[in-house]
């Protein structure tokens, strides 16, 4: 056993946490991570965490300083995080901090240099960098004045923007949202963890003291499913700081946690946090949570890691990039006349701060949306003219398609029958346009081809972080973009033979 984890049990035990002799912490080059050291059925408690042992803003030192500064979520907690690291021994986490790494390599933590060398052409180049402009900003307007912060007597070299960025990236890829009270903090044992898409072994959740009382059936009306959790990880439903945190199944969470003046003032009946299993574990196995059905892109945002072959991978086509290649087939008139059209029918992409785009899921199907909007910029002149008349919005996908195709097609045809309805879009136009689409997005990724990548994936070394889940990355959109282009060449194919064989 390693000194820091040494050090880790001796103050887990101090501090009454309890890990069962199923699980074995193992410490080696790849990190921390749980092996079992037995057989693990479902349903067994492998954990016991009391809440007063989590790091979080409410229980640090600095927690009059980070309430008056107002400081919620996850910069409340960073703060805490930088507060309690600068008093290091001092600290009544010191023997947690010990044993975590300095930082986390997720992207916001690495140099511009590298962002622009391994993003470059991938969906998170623009937004790490946004990122990085944002956590500079929080710095200055938000950290930096706690050094004035009368009773604390913080020491500044503690609490540089460097020291924020370790503090940051801890947060993000470490961070449970606990209860209304705590809001997120860190979690000692249970971030151990790591993460398996699809294929967890442990599931967190809240214990009532008074148990099988009223507190355990509210915490099942309040989140819906106190042990199924497929619906609550929508990434979506979690303030955006901290998307996709380890999933912790907190059933007493009302969902505000994130904002202090709304919680309530003191702890009510639930002290302590559970792990228990839910699919059994071969002894030898390694134990795995969830962080949420996330495809790469996110996961190397919060996490700093990717998987292979990652079911839930997707790639973007900005609507921007859709405009201008119309522009340059028609021109910009006649191409914002048909997306006007297409919004009148209360169509859009997927809507994130700044920009529009459209899903391309993993296996190279492009979202629903799109196929639309380029049917309609293909409609002939008299169609248009005469769709144009008809449009009602009415914020109901399956009325816009089944009208924007009945212009076309005599009979009605109803998004019950998606293969019906996509077999209409998809004209010859449609899936070249498709393939043109995929062709530009392509060229965002450099001169490199994915041959070129793919080499180099294979001969880079997992324990060069940054690089090796950057071409992962990189290597699992272009392999998207690439269905993509098979999609819709395929479909173009498929149609000759029929035309022909009905010739
Ligand atoms: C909550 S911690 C898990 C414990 C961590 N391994 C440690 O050493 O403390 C999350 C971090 O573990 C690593 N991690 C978790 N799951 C992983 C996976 N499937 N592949 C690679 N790294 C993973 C990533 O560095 C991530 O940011």
């Amino acid at each position: 056993m390693t000194r820091r984890l040494r050090a880790l049990k001796r103050w887990m035990a101090s501090q009454g946490i309890d890990s069962s002799d199923g699980l074995e912490i193992r410490d080696d080059d790849a990190g921390i991570r749980v092996v079992s050291t037995r057989d693990l059925g479902e349903g067994e408690a492998v954990a016991r965490i009391p809440k007063s042992a989590c790091l979080t803003a409410r229980t640090s030192g600095a927690r009059e300083a980070i309430e008056e500064a107002g400081l919620g979520g996850s910069l409340g907690l960073a703060a805490a995080v930088m507060y309690e690291r600068a008093l290091w021994e001092e600290s009544a986490w010191a023997g947690y901090l010990q044993a975590l790494p300095r930082r986390e390599a997720v992207p916001l933590a690495w140099e511009a240099g590298e962002i622009d060398e391994f993003l470059v052409g991938t969906e998170l180049h623009k937004t790490v960098k946004e990122d990085k402009a944002l956590i500079y900003e929080d710095w200055k307007e938000c950290i930096l004045p706690l050094l004035s912060s009368a009773p604390l007597k913080l020491e500044p070299r503690s609490f540089g923007y460097d020291q924020y960025v370790d503090a940051k990236s801890l947060v993000t890829s470490r961070s449970f949202e606990i209860d209304d009270y705590h809001g997120f903090g860190m979690v000692p044992l249970a971030d151990l963890f790591n993460h398996k898409t699809g294929a967890e072994n442990v599931h967190f959740t809240n214990v009532s003291s008074d148990s099988g009382s009223d507190n355990d059936q509210n915490a099942e009306d309040q989140n819906g499913h106190y042990d199924d959790y497929s619906d609550n990880l929508s990434t979506d439903d979690l303030p955006s700081e901290i998307n996709g945190s380890p999933t912790f199944f907190s059933g007493e969470t009302c969902g505000n946690g994130n904002n202090m003046e709304d919680a309530s003032s003191s702890e009510v009946d639930s002290p302590v946090l559970e792990m228990i299993i839910v699919k059994g574990v071969k002894s030898g196995d390694e134990v795995f949570n969830t962080y949420g059905y996330m495809g790469n892109a996110a996961l190397l945002h919060r996490y700093g890691f990717t998987e292979l072959d990652n079911p839930y991978d997707i790639v973007n086509i900005d609507l921007k990039l859709v405009i201008d290649w119309s522009s340059s087939q028609f021109s910009s008139r006649y191409t914002r006349a048909r997306v006007s059209m297409w919004r009148r029918f209360d169509l859009s992409g997927c809507v994130s701060q700044n920009s529009e785009y459209f899903e391309i899921s993993s296996e190279g199907e492009p979202q629903l949306e799109l196929l639309i909007l380029l049917y309609v910029i293909f409609l002939p002149d008299g169609v248009y003219h005469k769709l144009n008349q008809m449009v009602t919005p009415s914020g109901d996908i399956s009325k816009a398609i089944s009208t924007i195709l009945s212009v076309k097609h005599n009979t009605s045809i109803s998004l019950e029958d998606l293969d019906m309805v996509k077999d209409c879009l998809l004209i010859d136009k449609v899936c070249r346009g498709l393939v043109s689409l995929a062709e530009i997005r392509e060229r965002y990724y450099g001169k490199t081809s994915l041959d070129d990548d793919e080499k180099k994936l294979m001969n880079c070394c997992k324990s060069n972080k940054k690089l090796y889940h950057s071409l992962v990355l990189r290597v699992s959109e272009r392999r998207i973009l690439k269905k993509l282009k098979t999609y819709a060449s395929r479909t173009i194919k498929v149609k000759k033979r029929t035309f022909v064989k009905r010739r």
